[in-house]
C-alpha cells in the first residue's frame, strides 16, 4: 500500500508480507509517501504534502521521559475535523466500574463463546465478561471476549478508556489502524494504544478470542534484575506496523468508547489516513512463541510471574495492575518437586484462557479448560491443580519433561474481577466447577 491511495476494497492479499517496525517503547517513524515526514522539527509551518500534523499523547506531557509516550501523525485531515458524537446502543460490551453484579468468591469457568450471527463484525462480536476500577479514573480492567465472521465495513472503533490487548484463539485477524496494517493470528498477541482508531477484517471465517482492555498505565516489558540484560519477552520481537493510509471519502461510522458506554459519528472520510508517523506510542504484534521462558533448574515451581510478557505497573512498586503472562512450551526438570502449578491463594485475581491445546494444572477435553474457555479465579480464591492432575503428578518419574502441548495466559489483575450479567448467567458459564478438588483425599499419616 506504500506509496499509493487505497479505499476499502483492498484485497486480503495486503495482509501478506507487511513491513513492520521492530522494537519495543523505542521511537520509530515511517512514511507512505517519501517526503510525508517533516526534518528535524515536528510542526513545521506548513506540514508537506499538505498534510496535517497532530500529537497523539498517551502519557501526561510531564511524565518522565522514561514513561512517555506520544507519536506525531501526518494525517489528510486533522482528527478534529468531526461532527457530535452520540451515545451508541453497546450490544454485549460493558465497561468500568462493572455494578452489574455483586463480587463473587467463587471459582469459574466459560466454555467459548457461542458461534456468533452470521454478519458479526469484531466491534458487535465483542462481549463483556468483567472488570475492575474505572474508566474515568484511569485505572482497572475489563475482560472481554470477541467472535466474529465478518468485516468491519466503513466503521473504525478506538477505546477512549485503555489499550486493547488481542489474544487470538481462533482465526487471523487483520487490523488496519491509523499507523498501518498489523497481522495477528492465534498465538500472536495485538495491542491497539488508547484512542487509535482501528477497524478489523478477520482472515478465517470465524475469529475468537480474548481481549484485555488496560485502563492503567500502558503496558511495559517487566524488568529483568538478576536474569539479566535479555530474557522473557526481548524487545526486538515487538513489531509496529509502517504507515499505510485509506484516503476514502464518503460515509465511515466511527466509534469511540469513552467512560465505559459507546459514542458514535458519521464522518464523511476515514480516519485511517494517516500517512506518515513517528513516536514511540505504536500499536504493536508480539509472537508469543518468541517468549524466552525461564524457570527452575533445580527444585521447586517458580511463581507464574517468571513468565510475564507485559506488565501494567500501579502506583506502588512491584505490584501490577494487570500482568499479562504466557504459559509457553517449556522444559521442566525440578527434582523432588511438585511440577505443575501448587495449590495456592493469591491477593492478585486471575483470569485464564486457552489458545490451544491443554494446560498443565488442568484435565483436558470437554466440560474441562478447553480452548476458547477461560477461568476466574479471584482474589483469597483456592486453586491449583485438579485431582487428577494432582495424583498423576504426584507420582510421575522425575525425568526430564518437555511442556509443548498448549498455550495458556493469564490476566492477573490487583483487584477483583466483577462478572457483567450476561457472564453470571451465560449459558456457557460451566456448572459444578468446584467438583474438580472433589476427592482429592486425604493422605496425613500423623
Ligand atoms: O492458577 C494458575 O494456574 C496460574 C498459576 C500458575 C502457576 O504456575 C503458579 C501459580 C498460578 O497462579
Ligand atoms: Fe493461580
Amino acid at each position: 500500500m506504500s506509496g499509493t491511495t487505497s479505499g476499502f476494497e483492498q484485497a486480503r492479499k495486503t495482509a501478506e508480507g507487511l513491513a513492520y517496525s521492530s522494537g519495543f517503547g523505542n521511537e520509530h517513524a515511517s512514511e507512505a509517501v517519501p517526503g510525508a515526514l517533516p526534518v528535524g522539527r515536528n510542526s513545521p509551518q506548513r506540514a508537506p504534502l499538505g498534510l496535517y500534523a497532530e500529537q497523539l499523547s498517551g502519557t501526561a506531557f510531564t511524565e518522565p521521559r522514561a514513561h512517555n509516550r506520544r507519536s506525531w501523525l501526518y494525517r489528510v485531515r486533522p482528527s478534529a475535523a468531526h461532527p457530535r458524537f452520540v451515545r451508541a446502543d453497546g450490544g454485549s460490551l460493558r465497561g468500568a466500574p462493572f455494578t452489574e453484579t455483586e463480587p463473587d468468591p467463587n471459582r469459574l469457568r466459560w466454555d467459548p463463546l457461542p458461534d456468533p450471527a452470521p454478519g458479526t463484525d469484531f466491534l458487535d462480536g465483542l462481549w463483556t465478561l468483567g472488570g475492575n476500577g474505572d474508566a474515568a479514573r484511569r485505572e482497572g480492567v475489563a475482560i472481554h471476549l470477541y467472535a466474529a465472521n465478518a468485516p468491519m465495513e466503513r466503521r473504525v472503533f478506538s477505546s477512549a478508556d485503555g489499550e486493547l490487548l488481542i489474544v487470538p484463539e481462533r482465526g487471523g485477524l487483520l487490523l488496519r489502524t491509523e499507523f498501518g496494517l498489523l497481522r495477528a493470528e492465534p498465538g500472536h498477541i495485538a495491542l491497539i494504544p488508547r484512542g487509535v482508531r482501528f477497524r478489523v477484517e478477520p482472515l478465517d471465517a470465524v475469529v475468537r478470542g480474548y481481549v484485555c482492555e488496560n485502563m492503567g498505565r500502558p503496558f511495559v516489558l517487566p524488568d529483568l534484575g538478576p536474569i539479566g540484560a535479555n530474557g522473557l519477552a526481548n524487545p526486538r520481537d515487538f513489531l509496529a506496523p509502517t504507515a499505510a493510509y485509506e484516503d476514502v471519502e464518503g460515509q465511515v461510522e466511527v466509534v469511540s468508547k469513552f467512560c465505559g458506554g459507546l459514542w458514535t459519528a458519521t464522518y464523511d472520510h476515514s480516519p485511517l489516513d494517516v500517512v506518515a508517523w513517528h513516536g514511540n506510542l505504536v500499536p504493536y504484534v508480539y509472537d508469543l512463541r518468541r517468549f524466552n521462558v525461564i524457570g527452575s533448574i533445580s527444585y521447586d515451581h517458580p511463581d507464574p510471574s517468571i513468565f510475564t510478557v507485559l506488565t501494567s505497573p500501579s502506583d506502588t512498586p512491584g505490584l501490577a495492575g494487570v500482568d499479562f503472562v504466557v504459559f509457553a512450551p517449556r522444559w521442566l526438570v525440578g527434582e523432588d518437586t511438585f511440577r505443575p502449578p501448587y495449590f495456592h491463594r493469591n491477593v492478585m485475581s486471575e483470569y485464564m484462557g486457552l489458545i490451544e491445546g491443554a494446560y498443565d494444572a488442568k484435565t483436558a477435553g470437554p466440560g474441562g479448560f478447553v480452548p476458547g474457555g477461560g477461568s476466574l479465579h479471584n482474589m483469597m480464591s483456592a486453586h491449583g491443580p485438579d485431582r487428577e492432575t494432582f495424583d498423576r503428578a504426584s507420582a510421575a518419574e522425575l525425568v526430564p519433561q518437555k511442556v509443548d502441548d498448549g498455550l495458556a495466559f493469564m490476566f492477573e489483575t490487583r483487584w477483583p474481577v466483577t462478572l457483567t450479567a450476561q457472564a453470571r448467567d451465560a449459558g456457557h458459564l460451566q456448572h459444578g466447577y468446584d467438583d474438580v478438588w472433589q476427592g482429592l483425599e486425604r493422605h496425613f499419616r500423623g
